[in-house]
């Protein structure tokens, strides 16, 4: 079907909130993915309508190569478009599952490009706050891009996020219990890195088990390295996944690691 200026193509997936599209822009044949999203579907008031209106102000403002483009967003009675860059291969979680693991080469280059859009997203004040391979498209040149901000926030925050969907790389400070203040700032965006890491190249997560052993594991940053990866590689990875989130390795320190730059001239 077509929607004035654009000819929608095959359905990409479901994204959260709702359903993305290939299109194409009719006048410049401009190909992008179009989401679609029912207002209907975002109850009027509730924190869904204003989270869907903070991100799509965090991400209009964001130019970076290794962060999906929003173009820009309009809307008719009963919905919101939003125009995004169409990422020519698609879900980065696919190819990881399909390859089983990144060999080092491949991992430490994603490392080095998430590393980048951090830094890019942390020198704005932006928390992802949700790094896992589910978020991350890939290029047609195999850049990886960064995508979903739907847990992005201005950082510091102190927001207790209501999580659905996997642990695995949630940081201990987010999981902390009870009043403890879970007052967290964007070095959790570090700990997922290092979370992201280790599951490029072991294929899965550092400390996937049950829900509440997951927890306990976090908690205590209790995981173990395969002796098969390699002693830079495992350096990066502790040096990450530290409790202390002012002890973790800052963005400019793994863009400059030993592991990073091997693979990456
Ligand atoms: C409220 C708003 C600002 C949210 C903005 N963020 C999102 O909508 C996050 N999101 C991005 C997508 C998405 C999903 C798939 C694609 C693709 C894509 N390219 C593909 C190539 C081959 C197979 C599947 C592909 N999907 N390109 N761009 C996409 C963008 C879905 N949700």
């Amino acid at each position: 079907f077509h929607l004035g200026m654009f000819e929608i193509g095959r359905p990409l997936g479901k994204g959260k909130f709702g359903r993305v599209y290939l299109a194409r822009e009719r006048s410049s044949s401009f190909i992008c993915a179009l989401k679609v999203l029912y207002k209907s579907e975002l109850q009027h008031g509730s924190g869904v309508e204003k989270q869907v209106r903070r991100e799509i102000e965090i991400q209009s403002n964001l130019r970076h190569p290794n962060i999906l483009k929003l173009y820009g967003h309009f809307h008719d009675s009963k919905r919101i478009f939003l125009i995004l860059e169409f990422a020519g291969k698609g879900e980065l979680y696919k190819h990881l599952r399909r390859e089983e693991r990144f060999p080092e080469w491949k991992a430490a280059q994603y490392i080095a490009q998430m590393a980048s859009a951090l830094r890019y997203l942390h020198r704005k004040h932006v928390i992802h706050r949700d790094i896992k391979p589910e978020n991350i498209l890939m290029g047609i040149h195999g850049e990886i891009k960064i995508s979903d901000f739907g847990w992005s926030v201005h950082a510091p925050n102190n927001r207790r996020a209501t999580l659905c969907g996997t642990l695995d790389y949630l940081p201990p400070e987010m999981i902390g219990s009870g009043s403890r203040n879970n007052y967290y700032n964007e070095k959790v965006d570090l700990w997922s890195l290092g979370v992201l890491t280790y599951e490029f190249l072991v294929g899965e997560a550092p400390f996937e088990d049950t829900p509440i052993m997951t927890q306990k594991r976090i908690a205590r940053a209790d995981m173990t390295i395969p002796e098969w990866v390699s002693k830079e590689a495992k350096d990066l990875i502790k040096k990450l996944l530290v409790l202390d989130p002012e002890k973790r390795l800052p963005l400019e320190e793994v863009q400059s690691h030993p592991w990073i730059v091997k693979h990456c001239v």
